[in-house]
């Protein structure tokens, strides 16, 4: 589905071009009073891909996917998704009846959809149970199911479908620890059979551990997306040796080419490069540095985020 809108008014209907699952161009959401949700952002989310969007509360994440499902209408900007019968969606989750079982909840779920064919809804079911892993479980009621059951059921109502995409808003949100492990697994998995995953999250730990790809939102703006790994990767990793020699320490990191050696009381640091750290080890240790620590430290996220707004993020997760 493609929606182009400039002054209010869509302009037709296709698929996203090319490789991508969702695509916008300057899509823009202000609401009445002023208030910018959603500023000119550009999305480009490959097919295949688990694409974490990452912001902070309020930085207008559920703006955009209400957006990417028609549920809110943009001020301006455009936006292709795939075909909305083949994107499942958890936004808020479905309301499900606590003395129904799990399966009895999923049945009266499929049949509020008007384009499911009845007579398959059985089968439907029992598949999406599966899927999330609830068949053991499909008998029982909804109000003895633990967090993560729950959550997973609700994953179960969006995969009752074939689906090219599932998009899921906050997922571990008001989870406990397992219900978190057992949400962020099922979606490795659901992603690890070709569907694409657009989730957003709060969490950078969350995104960095669950997701090939990532974009940050900071006060409905786009900061930085990319994969995972380029968005690490404009920062090295540092290699910092621990020990009371750190001046010998600094002159021997130098010696073997190493760069941007920082030398801090008795900690010395310097970019990796391609250097093997083994091999830095035994250099420092036969020009006679007392060597207490040696260890990597690669950028996380959370300090591409930081260096890229000056602000902190809950890392949780
Ligand atoms: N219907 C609305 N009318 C006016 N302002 C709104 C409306 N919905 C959201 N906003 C504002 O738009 C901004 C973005 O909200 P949005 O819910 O999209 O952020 P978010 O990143 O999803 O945060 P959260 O995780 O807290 O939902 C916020 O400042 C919010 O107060």
């Amino acid at each position: 589905m493609s929606v182009t809108l400039e002054a209010g008014a869509p302009s037709g209907a296709s698929p996203p071009a090319g490789d991508d699952a969702i695509v916008t161009e300057g899509l823009t959401k202000r609401f009445k009073g002023g208030q910018v949700a959603v500023d000119a952002l550009d999305l480009a989310v490959p097919r295949g891909s688990v694409y974490g969007f990452l912001g902070p509360n309020g930085s207008g994440k559920t703006t955009t996917i209400r957006m990417l499902l028609g549920l809110v209408t943009p001020t301006s900007g455009s936006y292709s998704v795939v075909p909305l019968p083949r994107v499942g969606a958890l936004v808020e989750g479905p309301a499900f009846y606590p003395y129904l079982s799990g399966e009895a909840n999923l049945m009266r779920y499929d049949a509020a959809d008007p384009t499911a064919p009845r007579r398959t809804a059985r089968t439907r079911v029992a598949a999406a149970l599966d899927r999330v892993g609830l068949s053991a479980a499909a008998a029982k009621r909804y109000r003895h199911y633990s967090l993560g059951m729950r959550q997973r059921l609700a994953i179960a109502a969006a995969l009752l479908g074939p689906r090219e995409l599932l998009i899921l808003d906050e997922p571990t949100n008001g989870l406990d620890p397992q219900g978190t492990r057992e949400v962020r697994s099922l979606v490795k998995e659901i992603a690890a059979d070709g569907t694409t995953v657009f989730v957003s999250s709060h969490l950078l730990g969350e995104v960095e551990h669950m997701c090939t790809h990532a974009a940050i939102m900071r006060a409905g703006r786009l900061v930085a997306q990319g994969t995972i790994a380029s968005l690490n990767g404009g920062r090295a990793p540092r290699v910092r040796v621990e020990t009371p020699d750190g001046a010998d320490a600094a002159r021997v990191l130098r010696g073997l080419g190493l760069s941007a050696v920082a030398h801090d009381g008795h900690e010395v640091s310097a970019d990796l490069g391609g250097h093997a750290t083994e091999r830095l080890n035994a250099s420092l240790v036969e020009a006679g540095v007392a060597v207490r620590g040696l260890s990597v430290v690669r950028p996380s996220l959370e300090e591409v985020f930081v260096g890229l707004t000056g602000e902190g993020f809950d890392v949780e997760g």
